[in-house]
């Protein structure tokens, strides 16, 4: 996996250097994005994108402004309510909430819009469809914190640029956002111990930290935004300002709060929940360095039916509630998105809100884009349905250990290659030469149908016979002992990672040291 990015990278950027010749204007660019309903070849679509983005990046708040300005009186209320959000109006008179964001996002219209399902409008938003919440085992941890924390009314509190007076929020609202005091519930950062990395993905770094006045494990995200750029922060405030509005949810990351201190560093800090089992991407690769050990069979995958059932059912379950409650898609499912814990439960997060802003088009490409639906690369319309099509393909990587659209040595030759792939080449499955359940075939089958209209939608998939033939208490147990067992061979991986280190920095050693003594010494 890690070899497939970094081809696609090195791909990408070749390619994002031949697409500068050919890049047209910025007023060419918005008529382009505004007349977005032609079908486009991927090149066409890739670069107007990448235009957008590249060489004008206010492009999509305008759009975004202009929007809003078109709204009904009862989408106006919605508005009123949560004041940070692009709310628009759907086509069935239902509106969505867009997580505003200069993102790689293809263009897509209201006006254009005919399917059945409600679908998002969403020119400008990207891929940040998170949520603060908590379960019903873990305590509300922002009410659970809310003892021993006290305002951020301090000499760091956040400085920021103006916002363009249409989308601004107040500049409460703001404070309340970075400073996650809305509710005056939220972390100090002074009262975190950091205990060490998670991880990092394309927009920052994930550590793990230790709330001292509880003793909770959070996991603390930190993601540097250049100085002094308010398009940036902007951004950030207005997607954190959604994020953090939206109600405790079994299947949601929980958000604690988020913090900007411009006098001490660029940096956008935010707490959330702790997973103890990580992503799914992060199991996977464990999964595979003990099967390079030798001591697990790459016969045996440990993603067997009933944890994909539970998987999955805990997947849309989340997609469900964001966008039932809050009108909120996803739209950036992938394995490094879906956390375990050793409680047994499933949560959606995606804090890489400021990957589409802080790194070139080239990077915000990588990784992401190949969970990406046909229709998303084509800049159609886009649904809640994009996110069932990402699913199915997690799906397969889970169970085979590899990304179906470039595993299997079958690297594409570039990210051009990988997006014909997705939109001309059939529908990914699951590997014939394996033996798959019936029911597990078929969900992938219809998670993965090009056609978006055709696909299953979220509703239809949690009644399906997959997610059906798990659904009892026993199975409960079953995958809750899967993710305690998962927990322990994480650590013995860590255990094992270490103790090779050591061993390697030892031979390194021994090996100097030998080759010190054999050569003569020549200085006299
Ligand atoms: N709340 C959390 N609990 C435990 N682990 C987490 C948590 N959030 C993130 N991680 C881990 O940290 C890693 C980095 O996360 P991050 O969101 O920065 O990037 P990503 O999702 O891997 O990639 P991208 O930035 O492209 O979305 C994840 O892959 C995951 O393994």
């Amino acid at each position: 996996m890690f070899q497939r990015k970094t081809l696609q990278r090195r791909n990408l950027k070749g390619l994002n250097l031949n697409l500068q010749a050919d890049l047209v204007s910025n007023g060419e660019m918005q008529e382009k994005t505004e007349a977005h309903q032609r079908p486009s070849r991927i090149e066409g679509q890739l670069m107007s994108n990448i235009n957008a983005v590249q060489n004008n990046s206010n492009l999509y708040l305008r759009r975004g402004i202009k929007k809003k300005l078109t709204l009904d009186a009862s989408v106006n209320e919605q508005a009123e309510r949560q004041p940070n959000a692009v709310v628009i109006q759907q086509p069935q008179n239902e509106s969505v909430l867009v997580l505003a964001s200069l993102s790689q996002s293809p263009c897509a219209s209201a006006s254009s819009s005919s399917l059945s399902t409600p679908c998002i409008i969403d020119a400008y938003s990207n891929n940040f469809g998170l949520s603060p919440s908590s379960t019903n085992s873990t305590p509300s941890t922002i009410q659970g914190l809310s003892t021993v924390a006290t305002p951020i009314e301090n000499e760091h509190s956040m400085l920021l640029p103006p916002l363009e007076e249409s989308l601004s929020p107040t500049t409460a609202d703001l404070k309340d956002t970075l400073s996650g005091n809305s509710s005056d519930n939220y972390i100090q950062l002074q009262d975190l111990v950091q205990l060490g990395k998670i991880g990092a993905g394309n927009s920052g770094t994930v550590v793990k930290a230790l709330h001292v006045p509880d003793s909770k494990i959070v996991a603390k995200k930190t993601i540097p935004v250049e100085q002094n750029n308010s398009t940036i922060i902007n951004q950030l405030v207005r997607e954190l300002s959604i994020v953090k509005n939206v109600k405790p949810h079994e299947n949601i990351i929980t958000f604690y709060g988020a913090y900007y201190n411009q006098h001490i560093n660029n940096e956008i800090i935010i707490l959330m929940e702790y997973s103890d089992c990580g992503s799914l991407d992060k199991i996977l690769s464990v999964y595979k360095r003990f099967v390079q050990r030798g001591t697990v069979s790459n016969k045996k995958t440990w993603f067997n039916e009933l944890t994909i059932s539970k998987i999955s059912h805990g997947v849309l379950n989340g997609l469900d509630h964001l966008y039932r409650q809050y009108k909120i898609i996803h739209r950036d499912i992938k394995p490094s998105n879906v956390l375990i814990n050793s409680k047994g439960q499933i949560k959606l997060c995606d804090f890489g809100v400021s990957k589409k802003l802080v790194n070139s088009i080239a990077d915000t490409f990588v990784g992401t884009s190949t969970y990406m639906s046909p229709e998303r690369i084509q800049g159609n319309v886009y649904s809640i349905k994009g996110d069932v099509w990402s699913l199915g393909l997690m799906i397969i990587e889970l169970v085979t250990g590899e990304f179906p659209l470039g595993g299997h040595n079958d690297t594409p030759d570039g990210i051009l290659d990988l997006l014909q792939r997705i939109v001309n080449e059939p529908s990914p499955r699951l590997p014939k030469d394996r033996v798959f359940s019936k029911e597990l075939t078929d969900f992938v089958n219809r998670c993965c149908i090009k056609n978006e209209r055709e696909r299953s939608s979220i509703n239809e998939l949690l009644h399906h016979d997959l997610i059906l033939k798990y659904a009892t208490a026993s199975k409960d147990d079953k995958f809750r002992h899967w993710c305690k067992k998962i927990k322990s061979k994480i650590k013995e991986d860590k255990n094992l990672k270490r103790e090779a280190l050591e061993r390697a920095k030892l031979e390194k050693r021994q090996c100097e040291k030998s080759t010190n003594l054999n050569t003569p010494n020549t200085s006299t």
